[in-house]
């Protein structure tokens, strides 16, 4: 299977400690990759490597290699505004801008120059809300606010928003945590369509989530990955007994 992120050894350090020990993960092409782990192994910090959302925390330090289909993404050449259309991200609680449904879609092909005119700006507005399964619930009230729509309704319409500058992996930050369990499969529904196109790298406490989504999962501890491997086989047969007491609900 193709892998479109490999990270090789990456350390990261907040000032003097060490969050993240010799990180390698090779992130698979279509597919979706969960991050697990208990509160502070790393998981985000990780995740924001791959878009290097890091190098915008004051302190943080990243060493190592991050490979996006073979081009080192920390390459002084590398622009960080095209890195992230590519490789975009959803938050943890939806962050709508206070815009209109519309302009929240809208606003990144426009800084990106994506559309030649008023016309295909509006098909890639509806075609990502379409995908995003949002479509159907929006259509008669495009211009009115992003932030005045229903929390689940808000996370697909960030969900739409990062699908608008088409990028080929998609990183999420706990996207399900605040939401309620209706809202939750809703998204959950979405990954799973979504996986057809993008790869996606998700960060869940859930593993039920990880478990009912992705295909391959690393299990973080203490800021080093302790097992990765396809779903399936590391949730019924785990072969670290920290991954054991984890999943099992002995810590965590
Ligand atoms: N901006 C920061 N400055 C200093 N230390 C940080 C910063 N962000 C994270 N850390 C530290 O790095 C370590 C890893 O944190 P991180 O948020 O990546 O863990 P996590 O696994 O995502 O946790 P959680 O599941 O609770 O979100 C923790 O010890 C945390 O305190």
């Amino acid at each position: 299977m193709k892998s479109i992120i490999t990270t090789k050894n990456v350390n990261v350090f907040y000032g003097q400690t060490q969050a993240l020990k010799n990180v390698n993960l090779n992130v698979p092409e279509n597919r979706i990759t969960a991050l697990i782990g208990p509160s502070g192994c790393g998981k985000s910090t990780f995740l924001r490597c791959l878009n290097r959302m890091n190098d915008t925390v004051e302190g943080c330090r990243v060493t190592g290699e991050i490979l996006l289909d073979g081009v080192d993404i920390y390459d002084r050449n590398i622009d960080e505004v095209l890195l992230r259309a590519r490789v975009g991200m959803v938050f943890q609680k939806p962050n709508p801008f206070p815009k209109s449904i519309y302009d929240n879609v809208a606003y990144g092909p426009r800084i990106h120059g994506l559309a030649a005119n008023k016309d295909a700006l509006d098909e890639i507005v509806l075609t990502s809300l379409e995908k995003a399964g949002l479509l159907k619930e929006v259509q008669d009230r495009l211009h009115s606010s992003g932030t005045g729509l229903s929390g689940g309704q808000q996370q697909r319409l960030c969900i739409a928003r990062a699908m608008a500058v088409q990028p080929d992996i998609i990183l999420m930050d706990e996207p399900c945590s605040a939401l309620d369990p209706i809202a939750t499969a809703k998204v959950e529904e979405l990954l799973d369509e979504l996986k057809q196109n993008y790869s996606i790298v998700i960060v869940t406490h859930s593993m039920q989530q990880a478990a009912r989504v992705s295909q391959k999962t690393a299990f973080f501890h203490l800021g080093e990955i302790v097992e990765i491997g396809d779903t399936e086989s590391l949730f019924t047969s785990p072969a670290d007994e920290r991954t054991q007491g984890y999943i099992t609900g002995r810590f965590g």
